[in-house]
């Protein structure tokens, strides 16, 4: 399956990549929570504009053909750097940093405005979003890494944009296919949770080096 590259990138050009890329990232983000929340007059959202317009004109200057995939180097970190919830390249993902525990990941993490959907609350999609990740994360780090088959969420509560935390821990395997648990909590407690099967695809069973994830 294409998107799964192995690179020699060192550790050092690893670094620079991400020196170069996250800041533009981050201001990114920024940028979409003030395309919600300016009041600026229309004058100056123009002006704007017509820096953002040099800016995209640079970025244009030099891309890439598809998406960054998922990039693995012989010496440094694995790079799942355009993933749209850990993305350090990616300006749509939060991003999360996921810790891995023993028996469990998780991450606690801020969403902003522009992860609304009910006023002032976080919108369905974007926790489950979140929570496939987690869950999707626990299966790789028990070894038994997968794609999303099926993903059942259940909101008890509503969720609200701020700071937050999500867990996932492994509860079974059965064969390729592996039963994942988690939930989003503020803190009050749980808002959201979720349980989802994470199958390894036909493709990989037969493959020599399993990937390590699906993203
Ligand atoms: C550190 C690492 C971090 C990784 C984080 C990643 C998080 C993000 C995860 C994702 O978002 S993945 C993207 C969303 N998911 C997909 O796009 C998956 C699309 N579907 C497929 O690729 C295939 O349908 C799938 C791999 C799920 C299954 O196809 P297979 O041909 O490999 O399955 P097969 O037919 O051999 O069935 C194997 C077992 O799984 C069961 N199964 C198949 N599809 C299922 C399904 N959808 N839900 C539940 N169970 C399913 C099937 O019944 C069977 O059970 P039994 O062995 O008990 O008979």
């Amino acid at each position: 399956m294409s998107g799964y590259q192995v690179d020699d990138a060192t550790v050092e050009e690893i670094e620079t990549e991400r020196a170069t890329y996250e800041p533009i990232t981050e201001a990114t983000r920024r940028l979409a929570d003030l395309c919600i929340r300016s009041q600026v007059d229309a004058a100056s959202t123009a002006r704007a504009l017509e820096h953002l317009q040099a800016a995209i004109d640079v970025l244009s200057q030099d891309v890439a053909e598809g998406p960054y995939g998922l990039r693995h180097s012989r010496q440094g970190p694995t790079r799942p750097w355009g993933n749209a919830v850990v993305g350090v390249r990616n300006p749509v993902a939060p991003p999360l940093k996921v810790v891995h525990e023993t028996d469990h990941v998780w991450s606690d993490f801020e969403l902003s405005s522009a992860y609304e959907g009910p006023p002032s609350l976080v919108h369905g999609g974007v926790s489950a979003l979140i929570l496939d990740q987690l869950l999707g994360e626990a299966a790789a780090a028990a070894g038994s890494p997968g794609m999303t088959g099926t993903l059942t969420v259940r909101y008890r509560r509503g969720t609200p944009l701020g700071a937050l935390r999500a867990e996932a821990r492994v509860e079974r395997t059965e064969g390729y296919k592996t039963f994942a648990v988690g939930q989003i909590c503020d803190a009050e407690g749980v808002c959201v949770e979720a349980e989802g099967v994470f199958i390894l695809p036909r493709w990989a069973r037969s493959e020599q080096e399993q990937p390590e994830r699906f993203e």
